[in-house]
C-alpha cells in the first residue's frame, strides 16, 4: 500500500495532544440519496455485517437499499432540527463542552474534535487535519459506553487502515470501554432522577440498548454482557428491586436472531399485564438519535399505546448535561495520564519559538529547492 504525503518531520516541535470523540454518523440530509450514502458505507463494514462479502453485496445492493433509504428518509425526518442531524449535533456540542471544561481543570495543552465512523467529518479526514496540525498524541474516545466489536471494534479498524498509509504514526489511546465508570452511570442516575423529579415516577423503568445479533454473544462479544452490568449498577445507585426495572435490546435489523428481549413486544407485553406508566431510558447511548427519538419516542410509545398502556415518558439521553461532560472529562482525564496536557508558560513559548523555526526550515528548503 502506498503510504501518503506527510508534513516534513520538524526537529524539536512541542507534540501536540487531541481527544477524538468519535459516533456512528448519519446521514448528510434527510433525503432518500442521502441515507442510501449513509446506509451503503455503514452496512458495508464487515465488522456490522457478518454474511460472506460477495453475497451480502448482492443482498445490500438489491433488496435492503432500494427499500430502506426511502423509509429511513422518512424516519430521519421526523426527528431533523434546523441545526441537522440530532447525532451530529449532540456529538458536536458534547466535543466543544468537553474541551471547555478540559480547559477549566487546566489542561489547556488539549484539542477535542469529533468524527464520525460513517459518513462526515470521516475519521481519516480528521486524523489527517490533526497531523497537519501538528499533532502527535491522539485519545480515541467512542461514543460507545459499551465495547461490541460491531461499533468501537469498528472504529479500531478505520484507525489502523488510515494509519497503515502513514509513516509517522502518532502516540494512540483507545478508551475501549466505560459502561462501568463512576462518570459516566452518576450522570445517569441524575438524569432519572431528574426526569422524576419533573414528572413523576412509572411503574417500571425499562433501559432499553441497542441491540446486536445473538450470535456476536455466542462467539464472544462482550456487549451484551456490558450492556448488563451498567444495568445493574444504575439499578442500584437507584436503589431499584429487581422487579422495578427491565433490560431490553431494541433496533433489529434482518431475520436473525437478535439479543432478547426485544423493545417493543416488552414494552406491549407490560401494557396487556396491566402496567400504566413506563418510563424508558436508552443508557447504551450518549446522546439521542434516531434511535432514541423516532424508534423509542415514537414506534415503541405507539406498540405501548396501542396495547391499552396509558402514559409512556421516554426519558432523554445524557446530551450536554453538565454531569455527563464531567463525566466525560474524567474519562479522559484517566486516558490522558502521564501525557502533558498543561501548558505551561515556557512550553507555550517553546511552541512558538519552535513554529518560527518550522517556517524558517520550510523557507530554506523552499530556496534550495
Ligand atoms: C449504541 C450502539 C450501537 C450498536 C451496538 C449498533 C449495532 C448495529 N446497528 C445496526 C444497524 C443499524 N443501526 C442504525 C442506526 C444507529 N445505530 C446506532 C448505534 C449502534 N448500532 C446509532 C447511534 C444509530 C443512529 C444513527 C442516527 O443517524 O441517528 C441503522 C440506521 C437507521 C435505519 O436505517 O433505520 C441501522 C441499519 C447493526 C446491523 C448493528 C450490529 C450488528
Ligand atoms: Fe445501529
Ligand atoms: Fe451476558
Amino acid at each position: 500500500m502506498p503510504f501518503k504525503t506527510e508534513p516534513q518531520h520538524t526537529h524539536g516541535a512541542v507534540p501536540h495532544t487531541a481527544i477524538v470523540l468519535v459516533n456512528l454518523g448519519t446521514p448528510d440530509a434527510p433525503t432518500r440519496s442521502a441515507v442510501r450514502r449513509y446506509l451503503k458505507e455503514f452496512l458495508s463494514d464487515p465488522r456490522v455485517v457478518e454474511i460472506p462479502p460477495r453475497l451480502w453485496s448482492l443482498i445490500l445492493h438489491l433488496f435492503i437499499l432500494p427499500f430502506r433509504s426511502g423509509k429511513s428518509a422518512a424516519k430521519y425526518r421526523k426527528i431533523w432540527t434546523r441545526e441537522g442531524s440530532p447525532l451530529k449535533v449532540h456529538t458536536e456540542k458534547q466535543a466543544a463542552l468537553l474541551q471547555t471544561l478540559l480547559q477549566e481543570r487546566g489542561h489547556d495543552g488539549v484539542r477535542v474534535v469529533m468524527a464520525m465512523r460513517y459518513g462526515a467529518p470521516a475519521l481519516p479526514e480528521v486524523l489527517d487535519q490533526l497531523k497537519l496540525d501538528g499533532v502527535d498524541r491522539i485519545a480515541l474516545l467512542p461514543a460507545y459506553p459499551q465495547y461490541s466489536g460491531t461499533t468501537t471494534g469498528s472504529i479500531w479498524d478505520a484507525v489502523f487502515g488510515h494509519y497503515r498509509q502513514i509513516r509517522n504514526v502518532p502516540e494512540l489511546r483507545l478508551v475501549k470501554h466505560y459502561h462501568d465508570h463512576d462518570g459516566y452511570l452518576d450522570a445517569l442516575r441524575d438524569s432519572v432522577l431528574a426526569y422524576w423529579d419533573a414528572h413523576g415516577r412509572g411503574d417500571k423503568l425499562v433501559m432499553s440498548f441497542h441491540g446486536v445479533p445473538k450470535r456476536t454473544l455466542l462467539l464472544g462479544d462482550p456487549y451484551h454482557c456490558e450492556c448488563h452490568k451498567t444495568a445493574r449498577l444504575l439499578a442500584r445507585r437507584l436503589g431499584l428491586a429487581p422487579d422495578d426495572y427491565v433490560v431490553t435490546f431494541q433496533s433489529r435489523f434482518g431475520r436473525a436472531e437478535w439479543l432478547q428481549p426485544y423493545t417493543a413486544p416488552t414494552v406491549a407485553e407490560l401494557a396487556r399485564a396491566g402496567t400504566r406508566r413506563v418510563d424508558v431510558i436508552c443508557p447504551g447511548f450518549i446522546g439521542d438519535c434516531l434511535e432514541t427519538l423516532e424508534e423509542i419516542g415514537m414506534e415503541v410509545k405507539h406498540e405501548f399505546e396501542a396495547a391499552g398502556g396509558q402514559d409512556f415518558h421516554y426519558i432523554p439521553c445524557l446530551n450536554e448535561s453538565p454531569a455527563w461532560i464531567a463525566g466525560l472529562a474524567e474519562i479522559a482525564e484517566q486516558h490522558l495520564i502521564g501525557w502533558p496536557t498543561m501548558m505551561s508558560p515556557a512550553g507555550r513559548e517553546a511552541e512558538r519559538r519552535d513554529a518560527q523555526l518550522g517556517r524558517e526550515q520550510a523557507l530554506r528548503q523552499g530556496a534550495a529547492a
